[in-house]
């Protein structure tokens, strides 16, 4: 047969191999400092129950928030927030820090807070030059302008006023400790932040506060630990599964990404209890990962289409016609994705495999029709990539076995909406396939893929690269806009997998925050998986 010329993307191996990973162990697995956790957040119950002044209470959510412990006291909170957003006592004394901090936090937590409450620090259409010396406002302004949904003008120019003062703030660097504070929110505002990741940096700069709690502190760095262990343990089991597998070292030239894959669960769900959903996920995730580089570099378009005719049709006699390494990466996925049907089967005596099977036939195709782009030369409009590759990231793939993983029961209803792909979902993919794109495309296209979004854009507009970067950024900040409003809206679904969606956005601002931190493995990503899943906090 003629020598097939196939497209190497050289990947390296893994950061980390299959004997470091299962070598991983925690002090802080098991009872051992159960009971010290239970005395801390009873001390910390008596805190939210004793503050009175709406300021602090305001200030000891977000705190907790921060911390990464809010989890913890989520009844407490509610009942403040309550409590607050029917009494008006806190509009009297107010300042700039206050009205954002309040604004921020009812937003986030589903109440409804109009833009307006901004008017008093607005002159003329402007928010009043004297405030932009008072930078404690000024970054709780930039923080709260990210809740914002289209058309709020307040937020948008709150956004930009108090960007650009917290900017000259930074360049005068009076203050290094409020500048790194500063620095880091310009970089990422919190609202586009993983929560988890957020909290092991908070909690180095919370411990070196004048007000800092030592209980809080205590709390936090117990916890943190205690919830490392546990996704040790999920890490471990995971890696043996995929082991098992033989990909690897079969498919030799796909991705290894076994860790950073279960880092993106961790990103969504770090909840200890749900750990049968980071396994889960952190299984859609590898053999996504897989898989795709199949289309994206090894497979030529003949191989291709018998791999998405096989799955379209999801029987075992239909890898006969496959060649050897698409046959076992065929099995492994419809052996891993029966399994997973087999357990709701089980435990919920719902049949789910069509669901399954026409979302993987769904992304099969999506990348099939890249890879005829690819091959063919086409350099669609970015409308036209983007309808595509809002499936072809695989988000909708992810986010419905997401949903199978954790929701007990599991409703017709949710199902039928999911089945149509919802606008959360679409937003979410969205989000994922514009900062995966500003993270990846640049080795895509020197290996050969499909024009990605930045050179859709440039194609169409004659625009230059950096303005195509500009312009992508922009629609990430526009579609933030967009899921805002999905999270006040009424839905079929539950607010866990409202949170995931949200997440799932988050952890690819915070994947590619520093280029390809999945497939290149940067030293910012394995740094921040050594602090998330092997350094305790000492
Ligand atoms: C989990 C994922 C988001 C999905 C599989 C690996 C990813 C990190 C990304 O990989 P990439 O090759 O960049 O996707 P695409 O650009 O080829 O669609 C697509
Ligand atoms: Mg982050
Ligand atoms: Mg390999
Ligand atoms: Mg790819
Ligand atoms: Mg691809
Ligand atoms: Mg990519």
């Amino acid at each position: 047969s003629t020598d097939i010329v196939r497209r190497s993307a050289n990947y390296q191996p893994p950061i980390w191999d299959y004997d470091y990973i299962q070598s991983l162990r925690s002090e802080y697995l098991g009872e051992e400092y159960t009971g010290q956790v239970n005395k801390l957040k009873e001390q910390v119950r008596m805190m939210l129950h004793k503050v009175m002044d709406p300021l602090e209470q305001l200030e000891l959510i977000d705190t907790l928030q921060r911390l990464g412990l809010s989890y913890h006291f989520e009844g407490e909170t509610k009942r403040i927030l309550e409590g607050l957003y029917h009494g008006d006592d806190l509009w009297k004394k107010e300042n700039l820090y206050a009205t954002a901090l309040k604004f921020r936090l009812f937003r986030q937590h589903g109440y409804s807070m109009s833009e307006e409450v901004f008017n008093s620090s607005m002159e003329r259409g402007s928010f009043k030059a004297c405030l932009c010396d008072d930078t404690k406002g000024m970054l709780a302004l930039y923080e709260a302008s990210f809740l914002s949904i289209e058309g709020e003008n307040i937020l948008e120019e709150a956004r930009d006023f108090s960007t650009k003062h917290l900017q000259e703030f930074v360049k005068q660097n009076k203050d290094q400790n409020l500048s790194t504070v500063v620095s880091h929110a310009l970089e990422l505002p919190l609202h586009w932040r993983i929560l988890r990741v957020e909290a092991r940096w908070f909690i180095d700069v919370y411990r070196s506060k004048e007000d800092m709690n030592p209980t809080l502190l205590k709390l936090a760095e117990l916890d943190f630990n205690m919830v490392q262990a546990a996704h040790q343990e999920d890490l471990k089991q995971v890696s043996r599964w995929w082991r098992s597998t033989g990909l690897a070292e079969k498919l030799s030239f796909v991705r290894d990404r076994l860790t950073e894959s279960f880092f993106w669960t961790v990103g969504c769900t770090f909840h200890p209890h749900f750990g049968y959903c980071r396994r889960m996920s952190t299984k859609v995730n590898v053999l996504i990962t897989v898989i795709d580089d199949i289309y994206d570099v090894y497979g030529t378009l003949d191989e291709l289409e018998l791999f998405t005719d096989a799955v379209e049709r999801w029987e075992i006699n239909a890898m006969d016609g496959l060649p050897n390494y698409m046959k076992i990466c065929f099995l492994a996925l419809h052996n891993s994705v029966n399994e997973m049907a087999f357990d709701i089967l089980k435990e919920q005596e719902f049949h789910i495999i069509r669901y399954l099977k026409k979302t993987w036939a769904d992304l099969c195709r999506a990348y099939l029709l890249e890879a005829k782009w690819y091959y063919s030369g086409y350099t669609p409009r970015l409308q036209e990539y983007l309808e595509n590759a809002c499936f072809s990231i695989a988000a909708p793939t992810i986010l419905l076995h997401a949903y199978f993983s954790y929701t007990n029961p599991i409703t017709k209803e949710a199902l039928d909406c999911l089945e149509e792909y919802p606008n959360i979902v679409r937003l979410s993919s969205m989000i994922l396939r514009l900062a995966d794109d500003l993270g990846t495309s640049t080795d895509e296209l020197k290996r050969g893929d499909v024009p990605k979004s930045i050179q859709c854009y440039m194609n169409e507009t004659g625009a230059s690269e950096e303005d195509a970067r500009e312009y992508i950024r922009y629609l990430i900040s526009a579609t933030w806009k967009k899921m805002n409003e999905e999270r006040a809206a009424t839905s079929p679904f539950s607010e866990t997998f409202i949170e995931i969606a949200f997440n799932l956005g988050r952890m690819a601002q915070c994947m590619y925050q520093y280029g390809d931190g999945h497939g290149v493995g940067n030293h910012e990503t394995k740094d921040r998986l050594l602090s998330l899943f092997v350094q305790p906090i000492p």
